[in-house]
């Protein structure tokens, strides 16, 4: 679906505005960026990217949009031409998918002339924004559930079934083993998995019967749903008779699954029984509104489950509906030059960093252990064996490291409006979220106050940043 529409009102009219003044065409660079991690989180899944470069790529008004543009507004028609004739034509630099990201480091850069770089904010940051919040809840809901398999349940619980789409792409960047969804399965690629609802077993006249029905349909891969009645008393008996019934026959139950009451209980029991049964290879699967705290606490409870269902929780981002990722001027091109651009705010943390930034990640060589992230201007050297890196809001905090391996996290990916490269695939970004996860502490990783990550700006920035700070109070 074409997405030009999709933007706030006061976007194209500051562009009237600039286009008046005869500034349209005027260079300047953008940083998206976010302030805090959601859920409580020490760091995000960068997610999304693929999709704004696609809507970027092809932005296109339509005459029937330039129609509703005149019923708005009496803008020029010199203006709404050029908008019939406007495409993308600036640069995009972005930290990869799947890269675990902190906040007040720039995530996307863009540098274009400001009526595209305009345009193009609202429907960018609604996608990262929503994409990197969800991989960032999945990955705490799959670090919860350690090395056992995550689902994803959610599309009937969505805000929309394109949030439920998108939501399942982010969700497997963010480690989950398989989607319920379909359409996103098809699409993406993501592996598809499903048992059969309640409404099955009611159904048929007993519960052992449906049992029967299902299996006989999908032979090699039934999971039945054992919470329809009464789970210990006749639920897991009947998924245990037909399981040894294929055990004769050579073949296997692959599961059960409980979807309510006191799932630590009710798994212990029922694996006992099957266990007892000589099915032991039997997986337990559990449901029920789950997210990273119960599964954690479940797991401490001594559960029994070998795979966690998880639907509303994760796809509505329970706790945290929003990342609250922002797309800040940082730089104005002035006769050949880039100006840096700074904006003020009361509170410290929310004065944006000035200039056309890089960013780079240091890790070290023998453990592969991340150091640090450092933020300097784009054409700045960086030492590369010792560097001593600061706390930008407490400069006296510093730290020399030594002995490191540094990546550069802003990489080109789309030049004079033209991708370069092709685009990554999902497999790789959810790889390559996976081993970024790995050069994480787990102090950084952990669910509840989790350890602070050094971001910190170089001297050069640091110094720019305060002098445009002093000059702004005259
Ligand atoms: N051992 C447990 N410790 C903590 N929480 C649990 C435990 N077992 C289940 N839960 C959670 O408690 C909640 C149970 O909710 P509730 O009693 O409303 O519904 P239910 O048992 O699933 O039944 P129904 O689906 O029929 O409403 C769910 O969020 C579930 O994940
Ligand atoms: O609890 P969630 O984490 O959101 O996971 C998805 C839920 O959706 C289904 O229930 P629903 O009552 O919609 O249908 P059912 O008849 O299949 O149980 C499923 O059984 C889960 O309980
Ligand atoms: O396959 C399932 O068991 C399933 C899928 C979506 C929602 N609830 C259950």
């Amino acid at each position: 679906m074409n997405q030009t529409m999709s933007t706030d009102l006061y976007q194209i009219n500051m562009m009237y505005a600039y286009y008046k003044r005869g500034m349209a065409n005027t260079r300047v660079v953008f940083d998206m960026f976010f302030r805090k991690p959601p859920c409580g989180n020490g760091y995000a899944l960068f997610a999304g990217l693929e999709q704004a470069l696609h809507f970027i790529e092809n932005i296109k008004f339509t005459e029937e949009d330039l129609d509703y543009f005149r019923s708005l507004y009496p803008y020029e028609e010199a203006f709404l031409e050029r908008l019939a004739n406007m495409t993308f034509t600036g640069n995009v630099a972005a930290v990869r998918e799947g890269t675990v990201v902190f906040a007040d480091e720039p995530l996307v850069r863009v540098e274009a002339p400001v009526m595209e770089a305009q345009l193009i904010e609202t429907a960018l940051l609604a996608m990262i924004n929503h994409q990197t919040l969800i991989a960032t809840k999945a990955a705490r809901i799959v670090r919860a559930a350690g090395d056992d398999p995550v689902l994803e349940f959610g599309l009937r619980r969505a805000q929309g079934t394109e949030a439920a789409y998108y939501g399942a792409r982010a969700a497997y960047i963010g480690g989950i083993a398989a989607t319920s969804n379909v359409m996103a399965g098809r699409d993406f690629g993501i592996p598809v998995k499903g048992t059969h609802a309640h409404s099955f077993v009611q159904l048929f006249e007993d519960e052992k019967e449906a049992f029967i029905t299902y299996n006989a349909a999908f032979p090699d891969e039934t999971t039945l749903l054992v919470d329809t009645y009464d789970v210990l008393g006749v639920g897991v008996p009947h998924a245990i008779e037909v399981g040894l019934e294929l055990k004769k026959q050579g073949k296997k139950l692959v599961g059960i699954r409980i979807d309510s009451g006191d799932l630590a209980y009710l798994s212990k029991e029922a694996r006992k029984q099957l266990d007892a049964a000589g099915l032991t290879d039997v997986a337990i699967v559990a449901s029920s509104d789950l997210d990273e705290m119960l599964i954690r606490d479940l797991k401490t409870q001594g559960a029994r489950v070998d795979v966690w269902a998880v639907g509303t929780n994760l796809i509505v981002s329970n706790g945290c509906p929003a990342l609250g990722g922002v797309y800040k001027l940082a730089a104005v091109q002035e006769n050949g030059e880039w100006t840096p651009r700074l904006k003020i705010s009361e509170n410290p943390a929310k004065i944006t960093t000035p200039g056309y930034k890089r960013l780079v990640r240091f890790y070290d060589e023998q453990s592969g252990q991340a150091l640090g992230d450092l933020v300097t201007f784009a054409e700045e050297e960086i030492p590369g064996d010792t560097i001593t890196l600061f706390d930008p809001l407490f400069p006296h905090k510093r730290k020399t490291i030594r002995g490191y391996r540094m990546e550069e996290l802003l990489v080109p990916v789309i030049e004079n409006g033209r991708r370069i490269g092709n685009p990554v695939s999902l497999e790789d970004s959810r790889a390559h979220a996976c081993e970024q996860l790995s050069h994480f502490s787990d102090e950084v990783k952990r669910l509840i106050n989790p350890h602070g990550y050094h971001v910190d700006l170089s001297q050069k920035l640091w110094d720019s940043k305060q002098e445009l700070l002093h000059r702004s109070r005259l």
